[in-house]
């Protein structure tokens, strides 16, 4: 049996990104960037005002008390002008004329004279005005040729609010991994919507997988459910590599029961299995492979909480690896209860997550982790990572922690759950 970080190395090993592609940045939302965008502009793009006010030059002339003539007016939208004598009447996001360097606000002047038609001409300046006063610089948010994001980042609004800003219309974007979904079990109820035959169960994981992998930004191309016998099962995998998915996952059949057909399968197709059993729980017996003609094959248990595990902790940083991201940042809470995990395996809890009064993250494992439970999945906030070698885990140590998704953030509830007695 291999160890999760062994089984993750040998998974990822020969992974390359996928190929780029271009889109509308007003299309790009939720897609991956392929290269480092790096900045045709400087932003600002000229010293601008930042207070509606007057433009001036600072210096001996511009102290508290001192009078000006107003000069002219510039608007947001107005070309450069040069400065004249005196000060010049100046809007928020107005360029600054060239020669002025400072900016008061309106309302730190008075206005001693107004011309016929109500423009200001004479002011007195309330403060002294120093150098650099209410002036937006050029290039101090974003300088020209600038890498502003990474190859690899999310393009997520505040990309887009960036790279609008840039003027950046169409951005090279990694391909969405394609991905089938095969669903083994002749306990599961196929054919139009009806009261459940005996025996028979409705398909949770493969509606399971198509959200979780469509919300991670996957491109589901097929969710095919077989029975137990391996020729619709190769069938389904031959569809899968004719639809030149990137990845395949299935669920079920690949423990130790008689109708536990995939290892043999998978053998028997061609691929290359890369390891089947993980020191872990739950979720132990998943197999990985790869099929000579490059999809990688994820073959999970089917009991759901597998199914979840396998999801959040193999494919997540398989899509990401396809997407040139890199392992995620390990976030870690405080465990408020004590757990005594089998030695030797990595144990994946259920768990809520609050913050204390102290505001501290504090995660607890639901009661009940049983894998067939999907209640609990369903309220918990995230998952729990116990390593292999940590031994019982006492109240109060800082544990690794995820979300409960591929591709979300952590969910914190309102406060601590509610223990039954
Ligand atoms: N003798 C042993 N038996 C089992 C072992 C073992 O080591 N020795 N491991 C157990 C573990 S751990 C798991 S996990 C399961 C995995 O079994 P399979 O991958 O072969 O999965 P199935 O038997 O096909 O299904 C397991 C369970 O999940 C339900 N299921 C399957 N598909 C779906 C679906 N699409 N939607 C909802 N539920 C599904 C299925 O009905 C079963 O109840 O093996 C243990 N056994
Ligand atoms: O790994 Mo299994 O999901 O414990 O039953």
């Amino acid at each position: 049996m291999i160890s999760y970080r062994d089984a993750i190395e040998r998974l990822l090993a020969p992974l390359s990104v996928l190929p780029s592609e271009t889109y509308a940045l007003a299309d790009a939302t939720g897609r991956v960037l392929a290269d480092t965008v790096t900045s045709p502009l400087a932003l600002p793009s000229f010293d601008h005002a930042a207070m509606d006010g007057y433009a001036l030059k600072a210096g001996a002339s511009s102290r508290g008390g001192s009078e000006h003539h107003v000069h002219g007016s510039q608007a947001a939208g107005d070309s450069g002008q040069l400065a004249g004598a005196g000060v010049c009447e100046i809007m928020t996001g107005a360029r600054l004329p060239q020669g002025f360097d400072a900016v008061v606000a309106v309302e730190r002047t008075e206005i001693l004279q107004t011309r016929p038609d109500g423009t200001p001409q004479r002011i007195r300046l309330l403060d002294d005005i120093a150098h650099g006063r209410n002036v937006r610089r050029m290039g101090t948010d974003v300088p020209r040729g600038a890498n502003v994001q990474a190859g690899g980042a999310t393009i997520e609004p505040a990309q887009i609010m960036l790279l609008s800003a840039l003027g950046i219309a169409r951005v090279a974007v990694v391909r969405r991994p394609r991905v089938a979904i095969i669903c083994t079990g002749k306990e599961l109820q196929t054919g139009p919507p009806a009261p459940l035959s005996d025996g028979h169960i409705h398909n949770s994981n493969g509606p399971y997988l198509t959200a979780a992998l469509k919300r991670a930004g996957a491109d589901v191309v097929s969710c095919e459910t077989v029975d137990d016998t391996v020729h619709p099962y190769l069938e389904a995998l031959q569809h899968a590599v004719e639809a030149g998915v990137d990845l395949v996952i299935s669920t079920g059949a690949v423990s130790m029961g008689r109708y536990d057909f995939v290892p043999a399968a998978l053998r028997h197709f061609g691929a290359q299995v890369l390891f089947h059993k993980v020191a872990m729980r739950p979720g132990k017996p998943l197999l990985a492979a790869r099929l000579h003609a490059s999809p990688l094959v994820l073959a999970l248990p089917g009991t759901p909480m597998a199914v979840a595990v396998g999801a959040r902790f193999f494919v997540a940083p398989v899509l990401r690896a396809m997407c040139g991201q890199g392992s995620e940042p390990p976030l870690r809470a405080v465990l408020a209860s004590a757990q005594h995990p089998k030695p030797g395996l990595r144990h994946f809890l259920r768990a809520t997550l609050w913050l204390d009064d102290r505001g501290r993250l504090q995660a607890r494992a639901v009661d009940q982790q049983e894998p067939f439970r999907i209640q609990p999945f369903a309220n918990a906030d995230a998952w729990i990572v116990l390593d292999e070698q940590g031994g019982d885990c006492a109240a109060g140590m800082s544990v690794e922690v995820a979300s409960l998704e591929l591709a979300t953030s952590l969910r914190i509830s309102a406060g601590p759950p509610t223990i039954n007695p």
